[in-house]
């Protein structure tokens, strides 16, 4: 037998396992790593985050990645050098960060990781006959693996499209084996770069659980403050978007597109919600004369009002009243977000933190739980539910 396989067979026979969860996002803000210690599988799976880092990236990465990043013509070459590139890049920042946290390779049984999303195009927005659910996710986990000499699951987008599903939103699965609790209708409710939420119902009946992104979080938040004030990644506490005031002509313009009317679940990207969305936006509504801290306080009451119209429209058709909100995500920390959702939602927030996973961490650990599921589990049965198809995914790579 092979000795990596050998090794996979052993690690995936163990009662518990050190995964290595990593997230790198729209925001383009830098790796996160989530050093997890994971227990059981599928609904009986139990995370400890033993330590959390974000690696940030520095401006040369965010540029190099931004040549490619959700753009409908790129240099081709460029697309393909990029994904051995930035699974080395990552490969080294793990590294480091062990060396840090004085933690051995040896001791980490598998890395999970998601990569680096370039292209999200469900077939709503390609809208091209003949043609599927797409996503593409570079970084390539070979690279990882060889690297670190530890065993990479990565990929894991492409099974779920292969599935029925549209290739995201991925948390729920994660949500469900790990955050749920019978008793409780809960809204994980992530606030990246674009937002969305699973519901978890008080059953824990996995046929019932549901999950949709919900449109813009942050992502138009960070592309118009680097347009407007040069050198700034986002609008850090809001401080922009509180000296401003909520247009009601732009907002009614943001609300136009499609994507709104499109049936649940449903998956987005800054393929369509960017810099040039807004702009036309304003156009449409003659809007291009407002300040930037009002184009600022719109978009973020544009984020708020959507996720909110997300989840009451989603809820009420499921017959649910009553429910938890959790936060997790940057957004969490913009003040002007969460109490415009606060005011919207009848319900109580409070941070995954109070669920024992940091808020900041959450994505990253939830794909060191997706990683655990593919050597150990995939047996749960999530139903015809439509967005969650019943499968275990990601690729394996073998250090040698
Ligand atoms: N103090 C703060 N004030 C306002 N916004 C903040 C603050 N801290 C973080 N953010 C927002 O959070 C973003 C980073 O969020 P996060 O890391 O969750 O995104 P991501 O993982 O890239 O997104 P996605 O979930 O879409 O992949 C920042 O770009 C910023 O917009
Ligand atoms: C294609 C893609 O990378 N989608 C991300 C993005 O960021 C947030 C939202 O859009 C979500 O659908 C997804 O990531 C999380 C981790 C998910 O799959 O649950």
């Amino acid at each position: 037998m092979n000795d990596n396989i050998a090794r996979l067979y052993q690690i995936a026979g163990k009662p518990e396992r050190h995964i290595i969860g990593l997230m790198s996002g729209t925001s383009l803000d830098g790796l996160d790593i989530a050093y997890c210690q994971v227990r059981g599988e599928g609904e009986s799976t139990a995370v400890s985050l033993l330590r959390f880092a974000t690696v940030p990236y520095t401006d040369d990465v965010k540029a190099r990645i931004r040549e490619i990043f959700a753009r409908q013509l790129v240099d081709f070459p460029l697309v393909a050098m990029l994904n051995e590139w930035l699974g080395e890049l990552h490969a080294s920042m793990i590294l480091a960060t062990l060396a840090e946290w004085g933690v051995a390779p040896a001791e980490v049984d598998l890395i999970a990781s998601h990569g680096q999303t370039v292209m999200h195009a469900p077939k709503s927005l390609h809208g091209r006959e003949g043609y599927g659910n797409a996503t593409l996710q570079i970084g390539d986990g070979d690279h990882i693996a060889v690297k670190t000499g530890i065993i990479t699951i990565s990929d894991f987008r492409q099974k779920h499209i292969a599935a029925g599903g549209e290739g995201a939103p991925l948390a729920v699965y994660g949500d469900f084996y790990i955050l749920g609790k019978v008793g409780e209708n809960r809204i994980l409710m992530n606030l990246g770069g674009i937002a969305n939420f699973t519901y978890l119902p008080a059953s824990m009946n996995a046929h019932e659980v549901f999950v949709t992104d919900t449109g813009p979080g942050n992502t138009l938040l960070d592309a118009c403050t680097r347009r407007f004030f040069p050198g700034s990644d986002y609008d850090k506490d809001a401080a922009h978007a509180l000296r401003g005031a909520v247009s009601d002509t732009l907002l009614a313009a943001l609300m136009a597109s499609a994507f709104f009317r499109e049936p649940f679940p449903k998956t987005t990207g800054p393929e369509l919600f960017n810099v040039d969305y807004v702009l036309q936006a304003q156009a449409a509504s003659g809007t291009q004369d407002l300040s930037p801290e009002d184009v600022l306080a719109t978009l973020t009451h544009f984020s708020a009002r959507t996720i909110a119209a997300a989840v009451l429209t989603a809820t009420a058709g499921m017959q649910i009243d009553t429910f938890d909100v959790y936060m997790s995500g940057g957004g969490m920390h913009n003040p002007l977000l969460v109490d415009t959702l606060r005011q919207l939602l009848p319900c109580r927030f409070r941070p995954t933190d109070d669920l024992g996973i940091l808020g900041d961490a959450k994505e990253a650990v939830l794909f060191a739980v997706l990683a655990n599921e593919t050597v150990s589990g995939g047996h749960s049965d999530f139903g015809r539910r439509l967005g969650v198809p019943s499968v275990a995914m990601g690729k394996i790579s073998l250090p040698s």
